[in-house]
C-alpha cells in the first residue's frame, strides 16, 4: 500500500478511536454516581473488609446499581457512628440497610422495607428464656448506641436499665464479661458474631417485639431518588431475596451453641421474611390493579355525568328551539321561583297566528325554521331572571318574575313590534296573540296560567295579534 494510503486509513483509525472513547465517556457521565456509607462492623449486613463494602447489603447494591442504572460506590469509614455522621452532613448520598426511625428522618429520606429480621436477646447461658423486652426486669440491657433500637427502647419501655455501647462487639464482650446481663441486637449478626469471637458462654435467649425493616436511607437533599429505588425494590425477585438470605446465613454455627433454639430462630427468620416479602409483592400487585380499577372507574364516571347531563339537557329542553319546555315548567318552576326569591310576577301565554297556514303554504321544514327564530326573537326580548318555555306546537309561555300588569303589557307590546319588524321571509308578517295574568304567593302557578291562557283565547276571538290581560287581580 502507498505512503499516503497508509496514513489515510491510519488517521481514519485514529479518528474512530477518538470517537468510540467519546461515547465510553458520555455513558459513563449519564449513569449517575452515588456515594454510599456502610457500617464496617455489621456483618453479615455489611461490612468493610480490606478496603471493600461485603455482606447482604452488597448484594442488593449490585442489583440495585443494575436495575437503577446508578453508580453506587463504597465512601469508606471506620464506625458506624462515622458513616452516620457522614450522612448528616450530606459527605455521602445514602446508605443500604437501615431501620427507620423519628430521629433519622430528620436528615434521610426512606424507600420501601426490603429486608426483614427478628431482633434478639442474648444472654449468658444459665439465664432462663426471656419472652420479650418487658421480661427483663431490672436487668441491664446493652444497646449499640447509633442503632436505632437504642432510640425507641426508652421510648416503649422507659424503665429499662440501658446501657450504651460504642458496637456490638463491645456489648457482647460486655455481657461475656458480667457488666450487663442482656444484649439486644438483629438475630443475624449477633449470631455471626458469637460464632467468629467463640463467645460460648452468650446464647440467643428470647424474642423482641420490634423486628428490623430494612430500608434504604437518602439524604433529604437527594430524596427525589426515593422513587427510582422503589421502583428497583418491587423489582426484585422472591428468588433473589431468598438466595441472598441464603447465602449469608448458611454459616456454620459453633459446637456450644444451641443447636434447636439457633435453628429455631433461623427457620422462624427465613419463613417471616419469605411472608413479607410476599405480601409485599400480593399488595404492590393489588394495589396497582387497584389503581388501574379506580382509573377505569374514574372514565366511566366521567361519561356517566356526562350523560346524566346531557339527558337532563334533553328531558328539560326543546330540541327545535333549544327554548325550556313545558316538562320543565311543570317540574321546576316552584324551584325556580324560590330559588331566585320570586313570589309574584306576570305569566304571558302567547300564541303564533294562523301557524297552520304556514305550514300548509311553505312546508314543515320551513315551518321549524320558523319556530326557531320566534323563539330566537323571545329570548332576545327577556331578560336575566325571565324564563321562557315552548309550552307546545307554537304555543310559548313567558314569566316575568316581580313584573305587574302595566311592565307586563309594555313587555308584550314590545315583542309584538320586534315580530313586526323581523324578516320572516317568504312570509310577508308573523304575528302572535298573548295573554296575560299576574301571579301572586295566594294561588298556584298553575291556576294564573289557566288565567292567562283564558285571556290567550279571548285575544284569538278578538280577530289576533293582540293583547289581552287579566285584570280581575
Ligand atoms: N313546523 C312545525 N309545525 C308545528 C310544530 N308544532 C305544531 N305545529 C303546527 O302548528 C299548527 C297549529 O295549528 P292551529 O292549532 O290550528 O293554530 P293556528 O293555525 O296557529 O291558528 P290560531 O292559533 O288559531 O291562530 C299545526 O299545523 C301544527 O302542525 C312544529 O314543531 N313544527
Amino acid at each position: 500500500m502507498p505512503l499516503k494510503e497508509r496514513l489515510t486509513v491510519k488517521r481514519q483509525l485514529l479518528m474512530l478511536c477518538f470517537f468510540i472513547g467519546c461515547w465510553l465517556s458520555k455513558v459513563q457521565a449519564n449513569q449517575q454516581q452515588l456515594y454510599f456509607c456502610a457500617d464496617p462492623d455489621w456483618m453479615p449486613y455489611e461490612g468493610i473488609v480490606a478496603g471493600k463494602h461485603i455482606g447482604i447489603a452488597e448484594d442488593y447494591a449490585q442489583i440495585l446499581a443494575e436495575l437503577t442504572g446508578f453508580k453506587l460506590t463504597l465512601k469508606q469509614t471506620k464506625t458506624w457512628q462515622e458513616s452516620i455522621r457522614n450522612l448528616q452532613a450530606g459527605y455521602c448520598d445514602l446508605t443500604l440497610m437501615l431501620n427507620r426511625s423519628e430521629e433519622r428522618e430528620q436528615y434521610l429520606a426512606f424507600s420501601l422495607p426490603y429486608f426483614f429480621g427478628p431482633n434478639v436477646l442474648v444472654t449468658k447461658s444459665d439465664i432462663p428464656f426471656l419472652q420479650d423486652l418487658s421480661a427483663l426486669g431490672d436487668r441491664k440491657l446493652g444497646v449499640v448506641a447509633a442503632y436505632r433500637l437504642a432510640e425507641i427502647i426508652p421510648q416503649f419501655y422507659p424503665n429499662i436499665n440501658r446501657v450504651l455501647y460504642n458496637s456490638e462487639e463491645e456489648a457482647l464482650h460486655a455481657l461475656d464479661q458480667d457488666e450487663i446481663e442482656v444484649y439486644v441486637g438483629s438475630l443475624l449478626s449477633v449470631n455471626m458474631r458469637l460464632q467468629q469471637h467463640g463467645l460460648t458462654e452468650l446464647k440467643i435467649n428470647g424474642w423482641v417485639a420490634m423486628q428490623d425493616e430494612l430500608r434504604i436511607g437518602v439524604i433529604r437533599s437527594k430524596q427525589y431518588l426515593i422513587d427510582d429505588f422503589n421502583r428497583a425494590i418491587e423489582a426484585i425477585s422472591v428468588r433473589q431475596h431468598n438466595d441472598i438470605f441464603q447465602r449469608w446465613t448458611n454459616a456454620r454455627i459453633v459446637a456450644t451453641t444451641d443447636y434447636t433454639i439457633l435453628w429455631y430462630f433461623m427457620i422462624s427468620a427465613a419463613i417471616i421474611i419469605v411472608i413479607v416479602v410476599w405480601r409485599y409483592y400480593v399488595s404492590a400487585t393489588v394495589s396497582k390493579a387497584l389503581q388501574t380499577k379506580n382509573a377505569e372507574l374514574e372514565v366511566i364516571k366521567e361519561q356517566l355525568q356526562h350523560a346524566n347531563k346531557s339527558l337532563e339537557y334533553l328531558s328539560f329542553h326543546d330540541n327545535l328551539t333549544g327554548l325550556y319546555n313545558r316538562h320543565y315548567f311543570n317540574s321546576s318552576i316552584k324551584r325556580h321561583l324560590i330559588h331566585n326569591q320570586v313570589s309574584v310576577g306576570a305569566v304571558l301565554i302567547i300564541d303564533i297566528d294562523y301557524f297552520k297556514r304556514v305550514n300548509d303554504q311553505y312546508g314543515h321544514a320551513r315551518g321549524d325554521r320558523i319556530l326557531k327564530q320566534f323563539s330566537s326573537i323571545l329570548n332576545g326580548t327577556i331578560r336575566d331572571g325571565d324564563l321562557v318555555a315552548r309550552w307546545g306546537g307554537e304555543e310559548f309561555v313567558v314569566l316575568l318574575p316581580n313584573a305587574n300588569l302595566t311592565q307586563a303589557h309594555n313587555w308584550a307590546k314590545r315583542f309584538q313590534q320586534a315580530l313586526a319588524e323581523y324578516d320572516f321571509s317568504p312570509l310577508k308578517t308573523l304575528t302572535a296573540s298573548i295573554g296575560i295574568s299576574l301571579f301572586r304567593g295566594d294561588e298556584s302557578i298553575e291556576a294564573s296560567i289557566e288565567r292567562a291562557d283564558q285571556q290567550l283565547y279571548c285575544a284569538k276571538q278578538q280577530g289576533r295579534n293582540c293583547i289581552y290581560i287579566d285584570d280581575k287581580k
